[in-house]
Protein backbone atom coordinates (compact mmCIF):
# COMPACT_ATOMS: atom_id res chain seq x y z
CA UNK A 1 0.00 0.00 0.00
CA UNK A 2 1.89 3.20 -1.06
CA UNK A 3 1.96 5.74 1.96
CA UNK A 4 1.84 9.57 1.43
CA UNK A 5 5.61 9.59 2.65
CA UNK A 6 6.55 6.74 -0.19
CA UNK A 7 4.68 8.98 -2.71
CA UNK A 8 6.39 12.62 -1.31
CA UNK A 9 9.83 10.96 -1.80
CA UNK A 10 8.78 9.58 -4.98
CA UNK A 11 8.08 12.99 -6.54
CA UNK A 12 11.08 14.51 -5.08
CA UNK A 13 13.50 12.14 -6.29
CA UNK A 14 16.03 13.54 -9.03
CA UNK A 15 16.07 9.89 -10.97
CA UNK A 16 12.00 8.56 -10.96
CA UNK A 17 11.02 9.82 -14.28
CA UNK A 18 7.30 11.14 -12.13
CA UNK A 19 9.27 13.95 -10.17
CA UNK A 20 8.23 17.22 -9.82
CA UNK A 21 9.82 18.35 -13.10
CA UNK A 22 8.38 15.50 -14.88
CA UNK A 23 5.14 16.21 -13.59
CA UNK A 24 5.06 19.81 -14.86
CA UNK A 25 6.37 18.36 -17.85
CA UNK A 26 3.57 16.24 -18.70
CA UNK A 27 0.76 18.78 -17.44
CA UNK A 28 2.44 21.11 -20.00
CA UNK A 29 2.88 18.61 -22.62
CA UNK A 30 -1.12 17.45 -22.38
CA UNK A 31 -1.94 21.13 -22.39
CA UNK A 32 0.11 22.03 -25.73
CA UNK A 33 -1.07 18.91 -27.35
CA UNK A 34 -4.51 19.77 -26.79
CA UNK A 35 -4.08 23.83 -27.59
CA UNK A 36 -5.12 23.42 -31.63
CA UNK A 37 -7.51 24.70 -33.37
CA UNK A 38 -9.62 21.37 -34.52
CA UNK A 39 -9.44 19.87 -30.66
CA UNK A 40 -10.74 23.39 -29.11
CA UNK A 41 -13.98 22.70 -30.93
CA UNK A 42 -15.06 19.44 -28.67
CA UNK A 43 -16.65 21.62 -25.05
CA UNK A 44 -14.39 19.26 -22.78
CA UNK A 45 -11.29 20.42 -24.33
CA UNK A 46 -11.58 24.19 -24.67
CA UNK A 47 -13.20 24.03 -20.82
CA UNK A 48 -9.38 22.81 -19.72
CA UNK A 49 -7.47 24.66 -21.91
CA UNK A 50 -9.75 27.86 -20.65
CA UNK A 51 -9.31 26.38 -17.61
CA UNK A 52 -5.61 26.38 -17.24
CA UNK A 53 -4.43 28.77 -19.26
CA UNK A 54 -2.90 30.68 -16.50
CA UNK A 55 -1.26 28.51 -14.81
CA UNK A 56 0.70 26.94 -17.77
CA UNK A 57 1.44 30.27 -18.76
CA UNK A 58 2.60 31.16 -14.69
CA UNK A 59 4.69 27.95 -15.23
CA UNK A 60 6.32 28.65 -18.67
CA UNK A 61 7.55 32.20 -17.57
CA UNK A 62 8.67 30.25 -13.93
CA UNK A 63 10.36 27.58 -15.12
CA UNK A 64 13.92 28.00 -17.02
CA UNK A 65 13.71 28.95 -20.14
CA UNK A 66 16.10 29.96 -23.66
CA UNK A 67 15.20 33.84 -23.06
CA UNK A 68 17.14 33.19 -19.67
CA UNK A 69 20.60 32.87 -21.31
CA UNK A 70 21.92 35.49 -23.69
CA UNK A 71 23.10 33.77 -26.97
CA UNK A 72 26.98 35.02 -27.24
CA UNK A 73 27.85 32.38 -30.16
CA UNK A 74 27.43 28.97 -32.01
CA UNK A 75 30.32 26.76 -31.16
CA UNK A 76 29.37 23.25 -32.86
CA UNK A 77 26.57 21.88 -34.94
CA UNK A 78 25.13 18.24 -35.09
CA UNK A 79 22.13 16.24 -36.79
CA UNK A 80 19.31 17.69 -34.52
CA UNK A 81 20.54 21.21 -33.14
CA UNK A 82 23.58 23.17 -32.32
CA UNK A 83 25.30 23.98 -29.40
CA UNK A 84 25.83 28.02 -28.40
CA UNK A 85 27.80 29.35 -26.13
CA UNK A 86 25.57 31.13 -23.69
CA UNK A 87 25.65 33.57 -20.22
CA UNK A 88 22.88 33.15 -18.06
CA UNK A 89 21.13 36.50 -17.54
CA UNK A 90 21.16 36.14 -13.75
CA UNK A 91 23.87 34.44 -12.78
CA UNK A 92 26.40 35.79 -15.33
CA UNK A 93 28.02 32.37 -15.49
CA UNK A 94 28.46 30.76 -19.18
CA UNK A 95 27.54 27.67 -20.08
CA UNK A 96 27.26 25.39 -23.32
CA UNK A 97 23.49 25.12 -24.21
CA UNK A 98 22.74 22.18 -26.79
CA UNK A 99 19.25 22.64 -28.49
CA UNK A 100 17.69 19.54 -30.58
CA UNK A 101 14.80 20.55 -32.46
CA UNK A 102 11.66 18.78 -31.57
CA UNK A 103 10.06 18.62 -35.22
CA UNK A 104 13.39 17.39 -36.49
CA UNK A 105 13.30 14.25 -33.92
CA UNK A 106 9.54 13.74 -34.81
CA UNK A 107 10.20 13.61 -38.51
CA UNK A 108 12.78 10.91 -38.52
CA UNK A 109 10.70 9.55 -35.80
CA UNK A 110 14.04 9.60 -33.32
CA UNK A 111 12.58 10.76 -30.37
CA UNK A 112 14.50 8.50 -27.66
CA UNK A 113 18.44 8.59 -27.89
CA UNK A 114 18.39 11.97 -25.60
CA UNK A 115 17.25 10.23 -22.45
CA UNK A 116 20.86 8.20 -22.66
CA UNK A 117 22.56 11.76 -23.08
CA UNK A 118 20.82 13.38 -20.39
CA UNK A 119 20.87 11.00 -17.67
CA UNK A 120 24.74 10.15 -18.25
CA UNK A 121 25.50 14.20 -17.65
CA UNK A 122 22.91 14.80 -15.30
CA UNK A 123 23.98 11.86 -12.77
CA UNK A 124 27.60 11.34 -13.16
CA UNK A 125 29.81 12.42 -11.09
CA UNK A 126 33.07 12.19 -12.54
CA UNK A 127 35.66 15.28 -13.93
CA UNK A 128 35.70 12.98 -17.00
CA UNK A 129 32.40 13.52 -18.45
CA UNK A 130 31.12 16.99 -19.05
CA UNK A 131 28.01 17.95 -16.76
CA UNK A 132 24.71 18.89 -17.08
CA UNK A 133 23.41 21.53 -14.76
CA UNK A 134 19.95 21.91 -16.31
CA UNK A 135 17.79 20.18 -18.81
CA UNK A 136 14.66 22.58 -20.33
CA UNK A 137 12.20 22.15 -23.19
CA UNK A 138 9.56 24.16 -25.14
CA UNK A 139 7.20 23.37 -27.70
CA UNK A 140 9.86 23.78 -30.29
CA UNK A 141 13.38 22.24 -28.62
CA UNK A 142 14.84 20.33 -25.81
CA UNK A 143 17.81 21.97 -24.04
CA UNK A 144 20.82 20.94 -22.06
CA UNK A 145 22.54 23.60 -20.29
CA UNK A 146 26.35 21.68 -19.91
CA UNK A 147 29.63 23.26 -18.44
CA UNK A 148 31.87 25.01 -21.31
CA UNK A 149 34.96 23.62 -22.56
CA UNK A 150 36.58 26.51 -23.99
CA UNK A 151 39.71 24.52 -25.01
CA UNK A 152 37.26 23.04 -27.70
CA UNK A 153 37.63 19.35 -29.33
CA UNK A 154 40.65 17.40 -30.26
CA UNK A 155 39.55 17.11 -33.53
CA UNK A 156 40.43 20.84 -33.42
CA UNK A 157 43.44 20.59 -31.43
CA UNK A 158 44.83 18.42 -34.23
CA UNK A 159 44.19 21.35 -37.25
CA UNK A 160 46.60 23.56 -35.28
CA UNK A 161 49.15 21.09 -34.02
CA UNK A 162 51.20 18.57 -35.26
CA UNK A 163 50.55 15.41 -31.88
CA UNK A 164 53.88 14.37 -30.57
CA UNK A 165 53.72 10.78 -28.87
CA UNK A 166 54.28 12.43 -25.21
CA UNK A 167 51.00 14.12 -26.25
CA UNK A 168 48.75 11.30 -27.58
CA UNK A 169 50.25 9.46 -24.62
CA UNK A 170 48.40 12.11 -22.24
CA UNK A 171 44.99 12.44 -24.07
CA UNK A 172 44.41 8.53 -24.70
CA UNK A 173 45.36 8.03 -21.21
CA UNK A 174 42.89 10.50 -19.81
CA UNK A 175 40.33 8.90 -22.85
CA UNK A 176 41.12 5.49 -21.13
CA UNK A 177 40.41 6.54 -17.73
CA UNK A 178 37.18 8.97 -18.86
CA UNK A 179 35.80 5.49 -21.04
CA UNK A 180 36.37 3.44 -17.71
CA UNK A 181 33.83 5.87 -16.04
CA UNK A 182 31.33 5.64 -18.51
CA UNK A 183 31.70 1.58 -18.55
CA UNK A 184 31.41 1.76 -15.05
CA UNK A 185 27.60 3.87 -15.71
CA UNK A 186 26.92 0.77 -17.61
CA UNK A 187 27.02 2.27 -20.90
CA UNK A 188 29.03 2.15 -24.42
CA UNK A 189 29.43 5.25 -26.05
CA UNK A 190 29.89 3.75 -29.54
CA UNK A 191 30.69 7.60 -31.05
CA UNK A 192 34.50 8.22 -29.70
CA UNK A 193 36.11 10.42 -32.07
CA UNK A 194 38.11 13.39 -31.90
CA UNK A 195 34.84 15.88 -32.25
CA UNK A 196 33.69 14.47 -29.01
CA UNK A 197 36.53 14.96 -26.93
CA UNK A 198 36.52 18.00 -25.33
CA UNK A 199 39.48 20.40 -23.52
CA UNK A 200 38.99 22.04 -20.31
CA UNK A 201 40.24 25.45 -19.22
CA UNK A 202 43.08 23.43 -17.57
CA UNK A 203 43.93 21.33 -21.06
CA UNK A 204 42.48 17.87 -19.37
CA UNK A 205 39.97 16.27 -21.49
CA UNK A 206 36.25 15.45 -20.80
CA UNK A 207 33.71 13.04 -22.55
CA UNK A 208 31.11 14.31 -24.51
CA UNK A 209 28.27 14.20 -26.91
CA UNK A 210 26.81 10.73 -25.46
CA UNK A 211 23.71 10.65 -28.25
CA UNK A 212 25.12 7.41 -29.61
CA UNK A 213 25.36 5.89 -25.88
CA UNK A 214 23.63 2.19 -24.93
CA UNK A 215 22.99 0.88 -22.09
CA UNK A 216 25.17 -2.71 -21.11
CA UNK A 217 22.51 -5.17 -19.98
CA UNK A 218 23.45 -7.27 -16.72
CA UNK A 219 25.26 -10.02 -19.01
CA UNK A 220 27.84 -7.04 -20.10
CA UNK A 221 26.27 -6.83 -23.33
CA UNK A 222 24.64 -4.11 -25.28
CA UNK A 223 21.81 -4.88 -27.62
CA UNK A 224 20.98 -2.51 -30.42
CA UNK A 225 20.39 -3.19 -34.01
CA UNK A 226 20.76 0.52 -35.77
CA UNK A 227 24.47 0.36 -36.44
CA UNK A 228 25.31 4.08 -35.54
CA UNK A 229 29.03 6.45 -35.33
CA UNK A 230 31.11 7.64 -37.54
CA UNK A 231 32.12 5.58 -40.59
CA UNK A 232 36.01 5.63 -40.33
CA UNK A 233 35.63 4.76 -36.31
CA UNK A 234 33.12 2.28 -36.40
CA UNK A 235 33.92 -1.35 -35.82
CA UNK A 236 33.90 -4.87 -37.31
CA UNK A 237 31.99 -6.18 -35.36
CA UNK A 238 29.32 -2.83 -35.73
CA UNK A 239 30.02 -3.49 -39.47
CA UNK A 240 29.24 -6.98 -39.43
CA UNK A 241 26.46 -6.90 -37.72
CA UNK A 242 24.66 -4.54 -39.31
CA UNK A 243 20.83 -4.38 -39.74
CA UNK A 244 20.63 -8.36 -37.58
CA UNK A 245 20.11 -7.04 -33.70
CA UNK A 246 23.61 -6.52 -33.06
CA UNK A 247 25.36 -7.65 -29.53
CA UNK A 248 28.64 -5.93 -28.45
CA UNK A 249 30.51 -5.16 -25.24
CA UNK A 250 32.69 -2.20 -23.64
CA UNK A 251 35.29 -3.35 -26.28
CA UNK A 252 33.89 -1.46 -28.91
CA UNK A 253 34.96 1.62 -27.41
CA UNK A 254 38.47 0.23 -27.11
CA UNK A 255 38.39 -0.04 -31.06
CA UNK A 256 37.95 3.41 -31.42
CA UNK A 257 40.68 4.22 -28.85
CA UNK A 258 43.10 2.88 -31.55
CA UNK A 259 41.52 4.42 -34.18
CA UNK A 260 41.76 7.76 -32.54
CA UNK A 261 44.81 6.75 -31.31
CA UNK A 262 46.37 6.03 -34.83
CA UNK A 263 44.77 9.60 -36.41
CA UNK A 264 46.93 11.69 -33.55
CA UNK A 265 50.10 10.39 -34.53
CA UNK A 266 49.78 9.67 -38.73
CA UNK A 267 46.97 12.52 -39.32
CA UNK A 268 44.41 10.47 -41.02
CA UNK A 269 42.99 7.57 -39.95
CA UNK A 270 44.09 4.08 -40.89
CA UNK A 271 41.47 2.53 -42.88
CA UNK A 272 40.08 6.33 -44.83
CA UNK A 273 39.14 5.54 -48.19
CA UNK A 274 37.68 7.39 -50.88
CA UNK A 275 34.14 6.51 -50.34
CA UNK A 276 32.29 4.93 -47.26
CA UNK A 277 31.78 1.81 -48.86
CA UNK A 278 35.37 1.52 -49.27
CA UNK A 279 36.42 2.38 -46.15
CA UNK A 280 33.96 -0.37 -44.65
CA UNK A 281 35.70 -3.05 -46.62
CA UNK A 282 39.13 -1.96 -45.36
CA UNK A 283 37.60 -1.58 -41.89
CA UNK A 284 36.34 -5.88 -42.54
CA UNK A 285 39.97 -6.51 -43.67
CA UNK A 286 41.76 -4.51 -40.96
CA UNK A 287 44.35 -7.18 -40.36
CA UNK A 288 45.84 -7.03 -43.50
CA UNK A 289 44.85 -3.33 -44.32
CA UNK A 290 46.41 -1.79 -41.74
CA UNK A 291 49.58 -0.06 -42.68
CA UNK A 292 52.12 2.72 -40.93
CA UNK A 293 53.57 5.15 -42.96
CA UNK A 294 57.09 4.40 -43.97
CA UNK A 295 57.98 8.40 -43.59
CA UNK A 296 56.52 8.99 -39.86
CA UNK A 297 58.67 7.86 -37.67
CA UNK A 298 56.62 6.28 -34.55
CA UNK A 299 57.94 4.26 -32.03
CA UNK A 300 57.23 0.12 -31.87
CA UNK A 301 55.37 0.76 -28.33
CA UNK A 302 52.75 2.53 -29.97
CA UNK A 303 52.34 0.94 -33.12
CA UNK A 304 52.11 -2.39 -30.55
CA UNK A 305 49.39 -1.05 -28.58
CA UNK A 306 47.50 0.05 -31.94
CA UNK A 307 47.60 -3.29 -33.59
CA UNK A 308 46.42 -4.56 -29.88
CA UNK A 309 43.15 -1.96 -30.05
CA UNK A 310 42.37 -2.72 -34.00
CA UNK A 311 42.60 -6.40 -33.54
CA UNK A 312 39.29 -8.79 -33.40
CA UNK A 313 36.72 -8.29 -30.59
CA UNK A 314 37.69 -11.61 -29.10
CA UNK A 315 41.15 -10.91 -28.98
CA UNK A 316 41.43 -7.10 -28.48
CA UNK A 317 43.27 -5.35 -25.40
CA UNK A 318 40.60 -3.97 -22.92
CA UNK A 319 37.53 -6.71 -23.48
CA UNK A 320 39.25 -8.09 -19.84
CA UNK A 321 39.33 -4.71 -18.11
CA UNK A 322 40.92 -1.45 -17.84
CA UNK A 323 43.66 -2.69 -16.10
CA UNK A 324 45.54 -4.58 -19.03
CA UNK A 325 45.28 -1.13 -20.90
CA UNK A 326 46.77 0.76 -18.20
CA UNK A 327 49.75 -1.92 -18.03
CA UNK A 328 50.80 -1.27 -21.86
CA UNK A 329 54.60 0.00 -22.40
CA UNK A 330 53.54 2.48 -24.17
CA UNK A 331 51.86 4.53 -20.97
CA UNK A 332 55.28 4.14 -18.88
CA UNK A 333 56.95 7.43 -18.55
CA UNK A 334 58.62 10.09 -16.50
CA UNK A 335 55.72 12.46 -15.99
CA UNK A 336 52.16 10.72 -14.61
CA UNK A 337 50.68 7.33 -13.65
CA UNK A 338 46.98 7.18 -14.24
CA UNK A 339 46.75 7.57 -10.90
CA UNK A 340 47.79 11.15 -10.52
CA UNK A 341 47.59 12.24 -14.10
CA UNK A 342 44.00 14.80 -13.72
CA UNK A 343 46.19 16.89 -11.44
CA UNK A 344 49.61 16.59 -13.58
CA UNK A 345 50.13 19.81 -15.64
CA UNK A 346 48.93 18.93 -19.41
CA UNK A 347 51.05 19.27 -22.17
CA UNK A 348 48.87 22.44 -23.81
CA UNK A 349 47.07 24.52 -21.74
CA UNK A 350 44.52 26.98 -23.86
CA UNK A 351 45.28 30.48 -23.54
CA UNK A 352 41.94 32.17 -22.48
CA UNK A 353 40.95 35.90 -22.84
CA UNK A 354 38.14 36.15 -20.52
CA UNK A 355 35.31 33.44 -19.44
CA UNK A 356 33.61 33.75 -22.74
CA UNK A 357 36.33 32.75 -24.83
CA UNK A 358 35.56 30.83 -28.24
CA UNK A 359 38.96 31.45 -30.15
CA UNK A 360 39.19 27.13 -29.87
CA UNK A 361 36.21 26.89 -31.60
CA UNK A 362 35.52 27.18 -35.29
CA UNK A 363 33.08 29.20 -36.81
CA UNK A 364 29.72 28.49 -37.62
CA UNK A 365 27.29 30.63 -39.69
CA UNK A 366 24.51 31.58 -37.93
CA UNK A 367 21.87 29.72 -39.42
CA UNK A 368 18.77 32.50 -40.28
CA UNK A 369 16.12 31.96 -38.17
CA UNK A 370 13.76 29.93 -40.69
CA UNK A 371 15.37 26.88 -41.05
CA UNK A 372 15.85 27.27 -37.02
CA UNK A 373 12.06 27.73 -36.81
CA UNK A 374 11.56 25.54 -39.29
CA UNK A 375 7.34 27.17 -38.92
CA UNK A 376 5.19 24.10 -39.40
CA UNK A 377 1.50 24.26 -39.05
CA UNK A 378 -0.75 23.32 -36.29
CA UNK A 379 -1.67 19.36 -36.50
CA UNK A 380 -5.17 18.63 -37.64
CA UNK A 381 -5.76 15.96 -34.51
CA UNK A 382 -4.14 15.24 -31.38
CA UNK A 383 -0.81 13.97 -32.17
CA UNK A 384 1.14 13.49 -28.73
CA UNK A 385 3.86 15.19 -29.89
CA UNK A 386 4.74 16.52 -27.10
CA UNK A 387 4.60 13.33 -25.16
CA UNK A 388 7.80 11.66 -26.30
CA UNK A 389 9.40 14.13 -24.29
CA UNK A 390 7.82 14.26 -21.15
CA UNK A 391 10.14 13.51 -18.17
CA UNK A 392 13.14 15.21 -20.06
CA UNK A 393 13.48 18.50 -17.81
CA UNK A 394 16.12 18.57 -15.29
CA UNK A 395 17.48 20.77 -12.50
CA UNK A 396 19.79 20.13 -9.72
CA UNK A 397 20.34 22.89 -6.58
CA UNK A 398 18.08 25.26 -8.17
CA UNK A 399 15.09 23.95 -9.19
CA UNK A 400 11.43 23.16 -7.88
CA UNK A 401 12.81 19.79 -6.10
CA UNK A 402 15.87 21.30 -4.44
CA UNK A 403 13.10 24.38 -3.11
CA UNK A 404 10.18 21.61 -1.84
CA UNK A 405 13.31 19.63 -0.27
CA UNK A 406 14.57 22.40 1.84
CA UNK A 407 10.53 23.49 3.00
CA UNK A 408 8.72 20.37 2.79
CA UNK A 409 11.52 18.07 4.37
CA UNK A 410 12.76 20.58 7.60
C1 LIG B 1 20.32 8.31 -35.31
N1 LIG B 1 19.72 8.55 -33.98
C2 LIG B 1 19.57 7.27 -33.24
C3 LIG B 1 20.50 9.54 -33.16
C4 LIG B 1 21.93 9.11 -32.94
C5 LIG B 1 22.63 10.06 -31.98
C6 LIG B 1 22.34 11.49 -32.26
N2 LIG B 1 23.06 12.52 -31.75
C7 LIG B 1 22.64 13.73 -32.16
N3 LIG B 1 23.26 14.87 -31.79
C8 LIG B 1 22.94 16.12 -32.23
O1 LIG B 1 21.99 16.34 -32.95
C9 LIG B 1 23.86 17.21 -31.80
C10 LIG B 1 23.39 18.51 -31.70
C11 LIG B 1 24.26 19.52 -31.32
C12 LIG B 1 25.63 19.23 -31.04
C13 LIG B 1 26.06 17.93 -31.13
C14 LIG B 1 27.51 17.54 -30.86
C15 LIG B 1 28.27 17.42 -32.18
C16 LIG B 1 28.81 18.81 -32.40
C17 LIG B 1 29.17 19.30 -31.01
N4 LIG B 1 28.27 18.55 -30.13
C18 LIG B 1 28.24 18.66 -28.75
O2 LIG B 1 27.47 18.00 -28.09
N5 LIG B 1 29.10 19.60 -28.22
C19 LIG B 1 29.29 19.88 -26.86
C20 LIG B 1 28.80 19.08 -25.82
C21 LIG B 1 29.08 19.45 -24.49
C22 LIG B 1 29.83 20.57 -24.19
C23 LIG B 1 30.32 21.34 -25.24
C24 LIG B 1 31.12 22.48 -24.93
N6 LIG B 1 31.76 23.38 -24.66
C25 LIG B 1 30.05 21.01 -26.56
C26 LIG B 1 25.19 16.91 -31.51
S1 LIG B 1 21.29 13.61 -33.20
C27 LIG B 1 21.30 11.87 -33.09
C28 LIG B 1 20.40 10.92 -33.78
Amino acid sequence: MPSPEDIANRILDHKTSLNVDGLLDAVIALYNDCNIPVLKRTQNIDAFLQRNQSSISHLENHRLKCSDFDAIKVIGRGAFGEVRLVRQKVSRKVFALKLLNKNEMLRRADTAFFWEERDIMAYSESEWIVRLHYAFQDMTHLYMVMEYMPGGDVANLMLNYEISEEWARFYVAELVLALDALHSMGYIHRDVKPDNILISSTGHIKLADFGSCVKIGDDGFARCSSAVGTPDYISPEMLEQQGTEGIYGKELDWWSVGILLYELLIGEPPFYADSIPHTYARIMNHSTNLFFPEDIHISDAVKDLIQQFLSDAKIRLGRNGIQEVKNHRFFKNEKWTFDNIQHSTPPYVPTLNGDDDTSHFEDFDDQNEADVANGFSPPKAFTGNQLPFIGFTYSNELGPIAALKSTVLN
